[in-house]
């Protein structure tokens, strides 16, 4: 991916409100899902919001890692995979949740596993959006996409020039 222009960071609050508006959406998809496959680890939280409100207990790893250094995608490693079981029928009914598609490379080798499934993220840029079922917002390609447990709270320095204290 080309480096990041723009920033848009999530706090919290907003995280949980995007995430509510995916569980809201996929709600209207099918009434009930077999189970979620979340993609760690950035889909963990989505899945456990996702999870909650649409009352889906079975909950599934695929355990994926590809950006080493922050905006550098490196090659992908599966660390561990989908359990056979899941597998099974190409993943008719099963939800695959992570937190954004960015490229897509993470989407593709995940539907790749599960061709039938439902993928959902709660972010994604237009490279990655053709891969995913259901997204809540979409950013610019140029933009890094800043979640709150990357985040924390530090001083600001005020707008207006010689007015620091
Ligand atoms: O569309 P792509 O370009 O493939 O990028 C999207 C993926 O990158 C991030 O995961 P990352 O591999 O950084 O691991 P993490 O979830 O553990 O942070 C993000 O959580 C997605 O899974
Ligand atoms: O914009 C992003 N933010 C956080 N993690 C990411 N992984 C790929 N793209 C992004
Ligand atoms: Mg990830």
């Amino acid at each position: 991916m080309s480096a990041a222009e723009k920033s848009f960071p999530v706090s919290w609050e907003q995280f949980h409100r995007d995430a509510r508006a995916l569980a809201w959406r996929l709600a209207g998809v099918r009434p009930e899902w077999k189970a979620i496959v979340c993609i760690t680890r950035g889909g963990l939280v989505p899945a456990a919001i996702i999870s909650r409100e649409l009352g889906i207990r079975l909950i599934e790893t695929v355990c994926i890692a590809s950006y080493h250094d922050y905006a550098e995608q490196g090659e992908l490693m599966v660390l561990k995979e989908i359990s056979p079981e899941l597998v099974e029928e190409d993943g008719e009914g099963i939800l695959i949740v992570d937190d954004l598609t960015d490229t897509g490379k993470t989407a593709s080798l995940v539907r790749a596993m599960l061709p039938k499934a439902h993928f959902a993220t709660v972010y994604a840029k237009p490279k990655g959006r053709s891969l995913v079922d259901t997204f809540i917002t979409e950013v610019s390609q140029d933009t890094w996409i800043y979640f709150p447990w990357d985040l924390g709270l530090t001083f600001q320095a005020p707008i207006g020039k010689g007015t620091a204290g």
